[in-house]
């Protein structure tokens, strides 16, 4: 009876504690399971603007996005109040609205070059340019921060700019199409080059065509690239002829800079033979990369079509519409020349020089407010999980955005769909966060069209010299209008913002 009893207690107290620890197991188990469905849900609480019924194959979604990211973005931010996705025909992107913008820009989690090389197939044979921009020992972006930014290249820019314009629009004194979208390019990559690989390379033809042409080339194969299921890309790329282009460019400029590299050597020496006499290094690009690696292995080539790729479509794209909006307000002619002019008495053709030219300054950055290259900026990766301010998770892997709706902000700027030449000079004389967020180079929470942090462009006081530069050399050699009847517009695809391919500009040499 005693043994039976022990027994039964014992039967009970096992079942009873073995139910207990199910039931505590149960509790455990719910409890994990509802923490990791919140925490999905909290990863998939993006809502997304552009998601339709029955789009399976998702046409409808990149339809709308092609046509119309602006009014997409404005549509997401009034349905959902905060960040949402939209479907791009890369993928999807998680879009912030402003206030995010200094979270962004500290986050520790959110990698600029990631984005890039994610994105832009840093991986395959042809895209060399994305290699070098997304290295993680940022070889290029350090020759760019430290080199190209720091050194005066204003006397180069000034040569450089003086003679393109000579070549491309000659001394007509009658009215005759510039041909400015092609022209405009060609200009900017000719400067460009003069620093990056020197004089002799920079005037060869063949350079010029690839250079000014490899961002779009490669930005093509992308959008071949994507249109691909992704396992199917690491051997589809090898055929796609837009992935073929890209090679075929990256080949015929590797052949070209080995020349140049070929007789670099040959001089570097030559110099070494030549007891008393001392080698000089070429001041450009070729010769602060090679500094720059210490003599470790990198691909020269890949440094220089990174370099390009990074500064001439963004650059020409500037001063292409900085011209035509000084065109379309020709009162601002006059007094742009005599701004030049008194700043080229006083300085000659250097960095103190275009620090003066504040009208031009103004001019240039309100050509951006209105012209941003794309409806959003500070383009990021999430290298891990993070979690945004509003508590919603952006997961590992995805991509985030900042819209640039913040230029056309009325509470920030005056008739912001206007504009206004003298706008940044007038907020200057305003004085407070102006005094320093007026110019041109500088960035701020109401004007991040070269991004903001620790990936902020590190071309822009290169891009804004050689743009001033241009413009002065233009506006002091030649009259400038628009073709009569022509209204200036520009062209947007996706995110993309671009100038006209036809705008009608036309110029007369000025008999001084
Ligand atoms: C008007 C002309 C230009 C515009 C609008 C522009 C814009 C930008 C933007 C928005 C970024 C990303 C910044 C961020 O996300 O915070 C960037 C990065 C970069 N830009 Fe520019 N850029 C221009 C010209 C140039 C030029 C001339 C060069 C080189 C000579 C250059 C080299 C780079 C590089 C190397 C990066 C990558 C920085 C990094 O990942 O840390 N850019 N640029």
């Amino acid at each position: 009876m005693k043994m039976g009893s022990a027994t039964e207690l014992y039967s009970h107290v096992y079942s009873h504690t073995r139910s207990s620890y199910f039931a505590s197991l149960f509790v455990v188990l719910l409890a994990i399971f509802f923490f990791a469905y919140s925490i999905q849900q909290r990863k998939n609480n993006f809502p997304t603007v552009n998601s339709y019924p029955r789009d399976w194959a998702l046409k409808r979604a990149h339809g709308a996005f092609i046509a119309d990211a602006k009014g997409l973005i404005q549509e997401g931010f009034r349905k959902f109040n905060g960040p949402f996705r939209i479907i791009t025909t890369l993928g999807s992107r998680i879009i912030l609205p402003v206030e995010y913008a200094e979270w962004v820009k500290k986050s520790p989690a959110l990698d600029h070059q990631a984005f890039v090389s994610e994105e832009f197939f840093a991986r395959y044979p042809g895209f060399e340019g994305t290699i070098a921009v997304s290295d993680p020992h940022a070889v290029l972006i350090g020759v760019v921060k430290n080199k190209l930014a720091q050194s005066s290249q204003v006397q180069k820019f000034h040569t450089h700019a003086s003679a393109g314009v000579a070549e491309f629009w000659g001394e007509e004194e009658a009215w005759h199409d510039a041909r400015w979208a092609d022209t405009g390019v060609r200009l900017i990559g000719l400067m460009s080059a003069s620093v990056f690989v020197g004089d002799e390379l920079a005037q060869n033809a063949t350079w010029q065509r690839i250079t000014t042409s490899y961002a779009m080339t490669m930005f093509m194969a992308t959008r071949a690239l994507r249109s691909c299921p992704s396992w199917t890309r690491p051997f589809v790329h090898w055929f796609l002829p837009a992935c073929r282009n890209c090679r075929a460019e990256v080949k015929c400029a590797r052949q070209l800079l080995q020349q140049e590299l070929d007789k670099r050597a040959i001089e570097k020496r030559e110099a070494a033979s030549c007891q008393d006499q001392a080698s000089v290094k070429p001041e450009d690009s070729i010769t602060w990369v090679e500094e720059a690696t210490a003599g470790r292995s990198y691909d020269a080539v890949g440094m220089q079509l990174g370099m390009s790729m990074a500064a001439i479509v963004t650059t020409s794209e500037l001063l292409k519409q900085a011209l035509t909006n000084i065109c379309a307000h020709p009162e601002l002619v006059a007094p742009l020349r005599d701004e030049i002019e008194a700043s080229v008495r006083a300085h000659g053709w250097t960095t103190a020089g275009l620090f003066n030219v504040q009208l031009l300054d103004s001019v240039i950055k309100e050509t951006q407010r209105l012209n941003p290259l794309a409806e959003v900026n500070l383009e990021r990766k999430a290298v891990r999980d993070v979690t945004l301010p509003s508590g919603q998770i952006v997961p590992r892997g995805a991509s985030i955005s900042v819209s640039t709706s913040q230029l056309l902000n009325p509470d920030v700027y005056e008739r912001p769909e206007l504009f206004d030449g003298y706008r940044y000079v007038k907020l200057r004389q305003k004085g407070g966060k102006w005094s320093t967020a007026s110019s041109a180079v500088s960035t701020s929470v109401d004007h991040f069209v070269f991004g903001m942090g620790k990936f902020i462009c590190p071309g822009r006081f290169f891009a804004i010299a050689e743009v001033k530069t241009a413009l002065a050399v233009i506006l002091l050699a030649y009259d400038v209008r628009l073709k009569p009847g022509y209204v200036p517009k520009t062209i947007r695809y996706g995110f993309e913002v671009m100038t006209d391919p036809g705008v009608c500009v036309e110029v007369r040499r000025r008999s001084l």
